[in-house]
């Protein structure tokens, strides 16, 4: 099969080409339609929900795949959350979580004032392209979990899900 990632950032497409290893995997720059970061799981899942659904519509398409890493608020804090979707040919849409940690509150302070993860936690961690790498999950796990390890657990229940339907 061909399948068509919705983003250009290594930690995803290293996931979708692990757990399709033997298919072929193409990256492709799509819009998510939603904030570059997302505030919540109904806009994170609905930036993963754009990405598949245009990656789709690509011709040479058999499946499109939509990664989406946002945060999401319970009370006062605020949490690291992640969504995937996966659309087939005949637009049936596959939706999946990953997992989900707090963030310091030096994060949620930073975020609430506009600011986006990904640069929140170069300056937090003192490296750079954390969001292409081990990732927040990364940093805040002690290098347990990482960015596309998490993505990986999304992928793998995007398609088991697709394959109890389909084979
Ligand atoms: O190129 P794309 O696919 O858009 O990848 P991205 O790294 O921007 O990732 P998302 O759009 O999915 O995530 C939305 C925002 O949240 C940031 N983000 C999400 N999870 C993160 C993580 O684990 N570590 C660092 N930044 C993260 C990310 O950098 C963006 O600013
Ligand atoms: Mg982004």
């Amino acid at each position: 099969m061909k399948i068509y990632v919705g983003s250009l950032n290594p930690s995803k497409l290293t996931a979708v080409t692990d757990v399709f290893e033997n298919d072929t995997v193409v990256e492709m720059d799509v819009d998510s339609k939603v904030s570059s970061q997302p505030f919540s799981d109904e806009e994170t899942l609905e930036g993963a929900i754009h990405r598949a659904r245009e990656c789709a519509m690509t011709a040479k398409a058999d499946l499109g795949i939509g990664l989406e890493g946002g945060v999401m608020e319970i009370g006062d804090d605020l949490y690291l959350c992640n969504w995937g979707a996966l659309v087939d040919q005949q637009e049936n849409i596959y939706t999946a979580a990953g997992a989900r940690i707090p963030l310091p509150d030096e994060i949620h302070e930073q975020m609430s004032k506009g600011l986006e993860l990904g640069e929140v936690m170069e300056k937090y961690a003192q490296k750079s392209d954390v969001r292409k790498k081990e990732g927040a999950v990364g940093i805040f796990t002690n290098g347990q979990m990482n960015r596309d390890k998490m993505f990986r657990h999304i992928v793998t229940l995007l398609k088991g899900q697709w394959e109890y339907d389909n084979l």
